[in-house]
């Protein structure tokens, strides 16, 4: 019961996502009532909530690849199973300024007239997942209105003395340090080969397949060097921007090496990967990024070398998914986020290709293959298209030149040969 311990805490803050605000609402718990320190908009809201039942849910135990599973789990039964008149937002709890204290959980806004069905469900995830569940209600306490929250489902004799107590949701002003840039750091985006590593090998005994993915990992990285000779230029964009057309001309015209992240070695392991929650998906993708660094070092002593996508895709499509909302709820420019992991090769060039929406869903209908589930999202959600192109802009130490890739191929070739000689004197 950690999770109730922290609450009991009163420094571990809750914070609740609303799509239709700009801003969280936040709030602590504390055990006696207390005035609220900022604007009581989460009162407010609360009470505008009316006779909804509210619930917030915490996944708690085990390690966090447990926990990340479980979390990816709970997504999907809390979709399927509770009544449609149950509303689920995301609900973020953390301590201010501590990276691995952010867990995540879901609030709970039942509008359905009986209680009875949300509350089946509930009892049946309690039995199948390690959660703590809180519900809320209403109080009136010496003519003031205030809003409790107590363990829910939970008999007292099942508890330890006192850990059902009723604690006072107490509204305080968000934090100017986003729990979303503390949860990305080494959950979502990885800053070190040992970082990614050890997902990995938290994950051998889920997961057989991490197994062999590390053994590739250390045979490849066997004598990994992070100097190269000649220079190593790096396309990225999004999908059906040009990257094959314009990587494959490259490599022609500068008699080049090219390469690809993930690398090839890993192509059998992608669907496996793609298939679990971001810590671990990510975590694959990054180490993917090692391996090609690696075969970049070796390829740049003879000759340059054209590299299709790399970390910036890796982190720009993990902080885009990572972060929900509005483009303005990505980290600031400057945030540690969008730092270059410092033991990872770094390119002498990186060219980001960029074409009109428009153009880009011209070129994946001609194309008419068939896409990733991320893929098909960027088509219908122009937001998230926006977040990753600008997470992709942000991304520093290198950063990235924007190439306009509307016009023809060979157009858009010869720009990005004229680049290359000027930035990297070939
Ligand atoms: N400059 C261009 N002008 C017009 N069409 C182009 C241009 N470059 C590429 N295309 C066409 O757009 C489609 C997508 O191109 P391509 O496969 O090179 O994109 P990509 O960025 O590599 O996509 P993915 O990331 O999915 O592999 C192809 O049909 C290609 O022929
Ligand atoms: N270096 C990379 C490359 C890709 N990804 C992830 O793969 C997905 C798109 O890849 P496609 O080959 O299907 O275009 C996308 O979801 C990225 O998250 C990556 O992480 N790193």
């Amino acid at each position: 019961m950690s999770a109730v311990r922290l609450a009991r805490g009163c420094s571990r803050l809750f914070l609740l996502e609303l799509e239709a605000r700009a801003e969280p609402l936040c709030f602590l718990l504390r055990a006696e009532p207390s005035a609220p320190s900022c604007p009581s908009s989460t009162l407010a809201l609360l009470s505008a909530f009316g006779s909804a039942r509210l619930f917030s849910l915490l996944v708690h135990g085990g390690g966090r690849v447990h926990r990340a599973r479980s979390h990816a789990e709970l997504v999907n039964a809390l979709s399927s199973r509770l009544p449609p008149e149950c509303r689920v937002l995301p609900l973020t709890a953390f301590l201010p300024g501590v990276k691995d204290s952010v867990t995540r959980g879901f609030f709970l806004r039942d509008e359905s007239t009986s209680s009875s069905s949300t509350e089946r469900v509930l009892n049946e995830l309690k039995q199948s997942h390690a959660l703590t569940v809180f519900s809320y209600e209403r109080e009136e306490n010496g003519g003031g209105q205030y809003w409790c929250q107590e363990l829910w489902g939970c008999p007292t004799t099942d508890t330890e003395a006192g850990e059902n107590q009723r604690l006072y949701v107490t509204p305080v002003t968000a934090p100017q340090e986003n729990p979303t840039a503390l949860h990305i750091i080494n959950s979502v985006v990885f800053y070190r080969l040992d970082d990614a590593y050890q997902v990995l090998e938290e994950c051998r005994d889920i997961i057989p397949e991490s197994k062999e993915v590390l053994e590739i990992v250390n045979q490849q990285l066997e004598a990994y060097r992070r100097d190269i000779r000649f220079p190593v230029v790096v396309i990225k964009g999004l999908d059906a921007t040009g990257k094959t057309t314009l990587t494959e001309s490259l490599q022609q015209a500068l008699g080049a090496t090219l390469l690809k992240s993930p690398p090839q070695c890993l192509a059998a392991f992608r669907q496996r990967f793609d298939s679990e929650p971001p810590l671990i998906r990510r975590a694959f993708y990054a180490l993917g990024n090692y391996i090609t660094a690696a075969q970049i070092a070796r390829e740049s002593l003879q000759r340059p070398v054209i590299v299709d996508r790399y970390w910036h895709s890796t982190a720009a499509y993990a902080i885009a998914t990572a972060v929900s909302g509005a483009v303005e709820k990505l980290p600031a420019l400057g945030s540690e986020i969008y730092e270059w992991p410092s033991d990872l090769l770094q390119p002498s060039l990186v060219l980001l290709l960029t074409v009109s929406p428009r153009e880009r869903l011209r070129r994946l209908q001609g194309r008419g293959l068939g896409q990733t589930e991320e893929e098909t999202q960027l088509e219908v959600n122009d937001l998230f298209r926006q977040k990753v192109d600008e997470a992709y802009k942000r991304i520093q130490n290198p950063a990235c030149v924007t190439v306009d890739a509307s016009p023809s191929p060979d157009q858009v070739l010869q720009q990005v040969l004229s680049l290359i000689r000027n930035k990297c004197h070939l």
